[in-house]
């Protein structure tokens, strides 16, 4: 399987008065066509403005520093960080890129309906389809095309936002929370649909801090902590066997296993400490833990800041001094 898209050392600060936000630190991940890649972490974690980051959506104060390359097919690779706007509104976004945003319903429009937002969207990629025929590839009967978003019911919504970013064929999809709000029933669906664009070899990104939506549909997992990545491997595995203090507390936390929540609060942005953002949460934290541990493999490879190449990013990779393995082992 290629790679659709490879995430090389990727940041993402914001300038706000007095301070910087260092949202997203160093990224670096894979995303192959026909796999799910779920990205998971806390609320405020960094996660939505990476993603923003790939489609060039972030506002004027945000600086974006490092490589993002996506496969456009036939051969040429668009480097998404240094790319015009004119190239990210006209290739990338809708086109190669779908987005499935957070909250579909506050997503659309509220003062037009489902078929005048479809139509929009189909007009201004050129698709020769009508909204009618793409509603019903989502599963919309064409009475629901001429509700308003605050007649549609959760589910419908979704259905639309998904008909919405998937109306250019795109290769890569980003889900961004796409199950917020949701109850079970549609997070199993909304993951399940998920699945089928896997199956139908697009690549996608999810992004959630539902470890069990995530548990689901993903075949790797990344796990992000204070902006940073700390974690990345197979999902079965790094769910099965965390490697970093901060993934195992965050699985512990969930409702279906100890439900136990890690103990204070992650750093603010604007002051992260040297080192291991997580060590003053952290039991393990040792001095050795004020120097900032490097995403290896267990081998100790690193690959801190490079996306890995060969077969090496299904590798289970840990930035922790101290991690679970080596007390395994
Ligand atoms: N325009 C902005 N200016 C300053 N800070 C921002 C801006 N946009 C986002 N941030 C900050 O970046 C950090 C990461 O936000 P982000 O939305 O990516 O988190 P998240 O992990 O996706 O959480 P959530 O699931 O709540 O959306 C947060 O601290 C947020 O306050």
């Amino acid at each position: 399987m290629s790679d659709l898209l490879t995430v090389d050392g990727l940041s993402v600060t914001f300038r706000v008065p007095g301070a910087t936000v260092r949202a997203v630190s160093g990224a670096a991940f894979r995303v192959r066509a026909g796999r799910c890649l779920a990205l998971v972490g806390e609320s405020g974690c960094g996660k939505s403005v990476l993603a923003h980051a790939l489609l060039g959506l972030l506002p004027g104060n945000a600086t974006v520093t490092g490589q993002a390359w996506l496969d456009a097919g036939g051969g040429e690779r668009i480097e998404l960080v240094g790319a015009s706007r004119k190239v990210l509104a006209r290739r990338v976004r809708g086109r190669l890129v779908g987005l499935i945003p957070q909250s579909p319903a506050t997503y659309l429009t509220p003062v037009r309906t489902a078929r005048a937002q479809l139509e929009e969207t189909l007009r201004e990629l050129g698709a020769p389809q009508g909204a009618a025929e793409l509603a019903g590839r989502h599963g919309l009967r064409p009475a629901d095309l001429d509700k308003y978003p605050h007649e549609l019911s959760g589910g419908m919504a979704q259905r639309v936002a998904n008909a919405m970013a998937l109306a250019g064929d795109p290769r890569l999809v980003l889900a961004d929370e796409p199950t917020t709000g949701l109850d079970r029933p549609l997070v199993d669906r909304a993951m399940a649909a998920l699945r089928e664009l896997c199956a139908e070899g697009r690549a996608v990104l999810l992004i959630t801090h539902d470890l069990r939506a995530a548990e689901r549909v993903a075949d790797d997992l990344a796990v992000m902590y204070a902006g940073r990545l700390v974690e990345a491997g197979p999902a079965a595995e790094v769910l099965a066997r965390p490697r970093h203090p901060y993934a195992a507390g965050l699985i512990a936390a969930q409702p279906d296993r100890h439900f136990v929540p890690i103990p204070g609060m992650p750093p603010e942005l604007t002051a992260l400490p040297d080192g291991c953002a997580f060590r003053p949460r952290c039991g393990r934290a040792s001095e050795a833990c004020a120097v900032l541990p490097a995403m290896a493999a267990p081998d100790g490879r690193t690959r801190d800041g490079h996306a890995a190449g060969g077969d090496a990013a299904e590798e289970h990779t840990v930035a922790c001094h101290h991690s679970l393995e080596e007390s395994r082992a």
